[in-house]
């Protein structure tokens, strides 16, 4: 039930195509900011940013970051966790992107948002490869506009998952 993105790069067509459509929708947007979260938007956030012509500003799990960071904590489905971004890298009023592989609880693009926004940077939108509708993350994200390229249905979130294993 885990939604795993990596088959997908083992197709050079496949992913690249994946690359290619937010590419297409992103491009003249006016975006300096391709914002990735760590692991998994490290993968498809820095080729949509070359392509388009920005910034790619790395999203991290803490004490990655060297340097002064600022944090954000979250609310996983069970637990909770942070992430940390660079200060100095975002300047006021720049157009932001935040890329990553997947929405779930929609607590981790929340997070990332908020990261950016308390520097001044504008949210134009999230984009993700998947979305699993089911957990309702889209209705967390206050409005900001969610783009993603294939909702998964009848997937379980890890802690159903993890109590299907017990
Ligand atoms: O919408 P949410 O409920 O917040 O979940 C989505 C997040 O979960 C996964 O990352 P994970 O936290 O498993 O970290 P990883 O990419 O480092 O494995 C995924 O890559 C998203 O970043
Ligand atoms: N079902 C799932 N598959 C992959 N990554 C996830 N992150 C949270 N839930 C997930």
């Amino acid at each position: 039930m885990f939604q795993d993105i990596t088959p997908l790069l083992l197709d050079p067509k496949a992913f690249k195509d994946t690359v290619d459509l937010f590419v297409e929708r992103y491009k003249g947007k006016n975006i300096s900011i391709v914002a990735g979260i760590e692991a998994r938007g490290f993968i498809f956030g820095p080729p949509i940013a070359l392509a388009i012509g920005a910034k790619f500003v790395p999203l991290r799990k803490p004490k990655k970051l060297p340097g002064k960071v600022i944090s954000q904590e979250y609310i996983l489905e069970y637990g909770r966790d942070c992430l940390e971004m660079h200060v100095g890298g975002v300047e006021h009023g720049e157009r932001a992107l935040v890329v990553d592989d997947l929405i779930a609880t929609g607590g981790t693009l929340c997070a990332a948002m908020d990261l950016l926004g308390r520097v001044g940077a504008e949210i134009v939108e999230c984009a993700c490869v998947i979305e699993l509708p089911e957990l309702k993350g889209r209705e967390r994200l206050n409005g900001k506009p969610l783009y993603v390229l294939i909702e998964c249905f009848e997937c379980c979130d890890s802690q159903k998952m993890k109590e299907e294993n017990e």
